[in-house]
């Protein structure tokens, strides 16, 4: 399944159910998360990779949630008692690129092959809504305007691929604490607001990333940079090595920086491993599609899906 950033955030109200209006641009990138889901005699979440020591393995893992909330939608309330689910994270964990909502649609796609159920994309996104707002992008991919919460989605034209560096940060933000965050500073101030997505659109449409890096924006940015002041060094270092231009990704804190092209990102990821500003960097491109099986025709069981 593949990891998400967002190209435009603009964060609206609070809503009185505790969660934000918003308009943003959705951008899937390369960088994956693996799920394999098999039946087995004992049930449960096995993790490995980006993260392994602090992601849950327990009820409250999001793939785990999303084989419950399948079960219980297609009337299978025994259906969990044999599952086993094995994650492979090269997504940081609450890093703001989605790794958990990632893990929850690649489940559901796995899992309704294993279970052989006759269910759309569509119905499966009914379903990933209510396990999170980022959940339903995940299983569609590619490049989409998302509106409500963000789980509302509508595919944006993407003509080109675009060359990205992402650097990831020591420890995790959590995203509730992000948007508190953005809510005391408003408050308190007038913290920078993006403006209308429309220009970020017709830059997609006419596929040239430097007309695109003039125009990332994430209202969230702000809130990330005061709970962790450093980004703002790992955010002109990424400029500094050559990158068009750098963004916050969601909530934080992995910096995205968009570059000319593949080669200079190579060159950009490299000369940034070298600042000391960031545990780790990786390369990866966009658009590319959502969750998805891979290798079933070769590997007949389990089903595994790339996030
Ligand atoms: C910020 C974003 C931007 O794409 O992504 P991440 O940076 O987390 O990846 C998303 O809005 C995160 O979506 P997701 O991580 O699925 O959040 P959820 O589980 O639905 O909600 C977690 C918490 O975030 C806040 N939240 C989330 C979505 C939203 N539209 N308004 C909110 O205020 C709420 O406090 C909520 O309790
Ligand atoms: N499968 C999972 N992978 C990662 N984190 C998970 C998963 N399931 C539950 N979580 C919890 O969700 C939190 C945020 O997850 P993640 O999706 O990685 O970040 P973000 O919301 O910043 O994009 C983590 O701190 C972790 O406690």
């Amino acid at each position: 399944m593949p990891s998400k950033i967002n190209l435009h955030l603009s964060v609206g109200d609070l809503r009185p159910d505790g969660f934000h209006d918003l308009t943003t641009v959705f951008h899937a990138l390369s960088l994956t998360d693996e799920v394999t889901v098999a039946h087995a005699e004992e049930p449960g979440v096995e993790v490995y990779g980006e993260g392994e020591q602090v992601v849950p393995t327990g009820a409250s893992n999001l793939a785990w949630r999303a084989v419950e909330a399948l079960a219980a939608h297609v009337g299978k309330p025994d259906g969990p008692a044999n599952v086993r689910v094995v994650l492979r994270k090269g997504i940081p964990v609450a890093g703001g690129m989605a790794g958990g909502s990632a893990d929850a649609a690649g489940t559901l796609v796995a899992l309704a092959a294993l279970w052989k159920l006759d269910i759309g994309r569509d119905e499966l996104a009914g379903l990933a809504a209510k396990l999170g707002s980022d959940v339903p992008f995940g299983l569609y991919g590619g490049t989409a305007l998302g509106t409500g919460r963000g789980e509302q989605l509508v595919p944006v034209l993407s003509r080109h691929t675009f060359h990205w560096v992402l650097a990831f940060d020591q420890r995790g933000l959590a995203t509730e604490r992000v948007y508190a965050e953005l809510d005391r500073l408003r408050e308190t101030g007038n913290p920078p607001r993006v403006g209308s997505h429309a220009p970020v659109v017709e830059a997609l449409a006419s596929g040239d990333p430097r007309q695109l890096a003039l125009l990332l924006g994430n209202d969230l940015q702000a809130a990330a940079v005061s709970l962790r002041p450093g980004l703002r060094r790992t955010l002109r270092a990424g400029v500094n090595a050559g990158a068009l231009a750098g963004t916050v990704s969601g909530s934080g804190p992995t910096c995205a920086f968009l570059c000319a092209d593949a080669e200079s990102a190579l060159e950009v990821a490299a000369e940034l491993a070298g600042a000391g500003v960031c545990r780790t960097v990786r390369v990866a491109h966009g658009p590319v599609p959502g969750a998805r099986l891979v290798g079933d025709e070769h590997r007949p069981t389990p089903p595994q899906v790339h996030a």
